[in-house]
């Protein structure tokens, strides 16, 4: 099964690109990040506590005040209050932030793993896995594919993020954008993964949605051929060399990572 991780920086067009993958022709399975996210953090689970414990004392408007919404096993979290004591450059924040990738990040991992096994189990020949922070969580590692969604203008970006969450004030946005990478350097790394063979793909977005469903077209058009269905069947009925092929593309991905590493390093003695 050929796992294709979906990634890019916030409001850069990945929720619409999985949205095209999974509808016809494509109809392929999503395991989305965010929504594994929300999941592990609802009231009384691990992560829900965690949280509690960890924000309660110094954020008063962490869960919602809201009866409406209140469930046996508490209130759930005022997701915006959450966001704007993590999101941001300051060293307070980046370390909240930290915290709260610490609670969460492993929770997502482990729901993701049992996502794989069930579709690998139904025989997909591929499947998306829509992940915001896949290379810094590491997760690039056991993706056969890496396609990345980006704008060349950051301008484009904000205003399509102002334009979709509008209770966020101008400073939220600011500070959710500069949580993130450069989603240019994202697009460099998956090139740096291979475009040919398909190992790294980037979708621009910068124009309107028909050009944005051509370019998702052509991009699958190039998965596609480097990974035909036949392949992952044969895969699927030969588990030993399915295994032998897991292993080699986590050695070829970790090799590559530690490569991208190195040319990030060497570029930044440079200056
Ligand atoms: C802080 C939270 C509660 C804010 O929730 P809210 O509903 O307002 O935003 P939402 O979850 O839809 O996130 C919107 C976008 O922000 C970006 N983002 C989310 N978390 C992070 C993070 N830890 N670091 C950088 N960017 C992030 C992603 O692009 C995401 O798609 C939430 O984002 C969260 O729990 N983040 C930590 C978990 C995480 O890393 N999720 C990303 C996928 S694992
Ligand atoms: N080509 C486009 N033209 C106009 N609007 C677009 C285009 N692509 C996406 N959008 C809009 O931009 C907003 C952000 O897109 P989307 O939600 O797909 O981004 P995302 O990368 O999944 O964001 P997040 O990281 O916050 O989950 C949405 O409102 C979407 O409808």
């Amino acid at each position: 099964m050929l796992i294709i991780g979906l990634t890019g920086s916030i409001a850069t067009g990945k929720s619409t690109v999985s949205t095209l993958l999974s509808t016809a022709p494509y109809n392929l399975p999503i395991i989305d990040a965010d929504i594994l996210a929300r999941k592990v953090v609802e009231p009384g689970t691990a992560g829900y506590k965690a949280i509690v414990n960890y924000f309660g004392s110094n954020t008063p408007d962490l869960l919602l005040q809201d009866p409406a919404t209140d469930t046996p096993h508490g209130q759930p979290l005022n997701r915006p209050a959450l966001g704007r004591r993590v999101f941001g450059s300051t060293e307070e924040r980046k370390r909240d932030r930290h915290v709260l990738n610490g609670i969460i990040h492993p929770a997502v991992r482990w729901e993701i793993y049992k996502a794989l096994v069930y579709h690998y189990i139904r025989g997909q020949w591929a499947v998306v896995l829509d992940v915001p922070l896949l290379f810094e969580s590491g997760m690039d590692l056991i993706c056969g594919t890496v396609i990345v969604v980006g704008v060349h203008d950051p301008a484009v970006q904000m205003a399509r993020l102002r334009a979709r969450d509008a209770h966020l004030t101008a400073e939220d946005a600011e500070n959710r954008v500069r949580s993130q990478g450069d989603v240019r350097l994202k697009a460099a790394q998956a090139e740096f993964r291979g475009t040919e063979g398909a190992r790294g793909v980037v979708v621009w977005n910068d124009a309107d949605k028909t050009e944005l469903e051509r370019e998702v077209k052509a991009a699958m058009a190039n998965v596609a051929a480097s990974s035909p269905k036949w392949w992952a069947w044969a895969l699927l009925v030969a588990p030993p060399v399915g295994v032998g092929v897991a292993v080699w593309n986590l050695a070829v991905n970790f090799a590559t990572q530690k490569g991208w590493e190195r040319k990030k390093n060497e570029e930044k003695a440079k200056l």
